[in-house]
């Protein structure tokens, strides 16, 4: 659903950070992201999700070449994939629940079809006290959580979070984790991009794995 050719990236007139990307995202599946710091994990994130262009290389989305896709189309390309960054993204003047349904909102969606699973989804996730609260007022892993949540209301195709355990406790780690695997065996592929080597370890997955600019698969 997601494959990448040849795919090169770099920065302005710096070196290319990402070189030589050659892998798919297969229906389905789940992979784990990983590689040091600044190996480019986010950067990869991007470029899934089309925020970012490659500076060469093809890429394709759902069939479609990014090269030739048209500006306006990217925005519902975009809803089949769900995004967690690793600076969560919350609107601040929002609440924890009218930031997790803003997807269904933007898309027209009433709020009486939405709403009770908006709110099973935040009690999922431990959030079902924090529901009319504003972000600022969220600890860094509420705000995760909230940001994990609004990824997955839409039920995407595709989720990409990017450290998605940073700012959790182990339990609760492990918890998200198994909603990534409740989520994959619906139908949606997962790549997750993460360093917690504890993570990486509980779960039988592919690893793709940075360093120095190239990707190596482990399946
Ligand atoms: N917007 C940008 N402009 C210039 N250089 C950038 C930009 N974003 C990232 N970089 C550089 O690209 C490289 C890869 O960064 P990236 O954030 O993708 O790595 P990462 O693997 O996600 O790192 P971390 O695990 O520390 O979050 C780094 O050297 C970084 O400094």
């Amino acid at each position: 659903m997601i494959r990448f050719e040849n795919v090169g990236l770099r920065y302005g007139m710096g070196s290319e950070i990402l070189r030589d990307l050659t892998f798919q995202i297969e229906p389905q599946s789940f992979q784990f992201l990983t590689g040091p710091s600044g190996a480019g994990k986010t950067s990869l994130i991007r470029l899934l999700f089309m925020s970012l262009r490659p500076t060469r290389g093809l890429i394709k989305v759902f069939n479609r070449d990014l090269s030739v896709i048209d500006k306006q189309e990217l925005p519902k390309l975009r809803r089949k994939i769900g995004v967690v960054f690793q600076d969560f993204r919350l609107l601040d003047h929002l609440t924890t629940y009218e930031n997790v349904a803003l997807p269904l909102r933007v898309v027209g969606k009433d709020e009486s079809e939405y709403r009770s699973d908006v709110i099973d989804l935040l009690k999922w996730v431990g959030l079902g006290d924090r529901m009319h609260v504003l972000p600022p007022v969220l600890s860094g892993g509420e705000k995760q959580r909230a940001a994990i949540a609004r990824a997955l209301i839409t039920r995407p195709e595709v989720l990409l979070a990017d450290e998605p355990t940073g700012n959790v406790d182990p339990p609760l780690a492990r918890r998200l984790l198994r909603l990534f695997i409740e989520l994959n065996k619906l139908g949606t592929s997962v790549v997750i991009a993460t360093h917690d080597i504890a993570l990486l370890e509980q779960v039988d997955a592919r690893r793709m794995v940075l360093a120095d600019g190239r990707l190596s698969i482990f399946d």
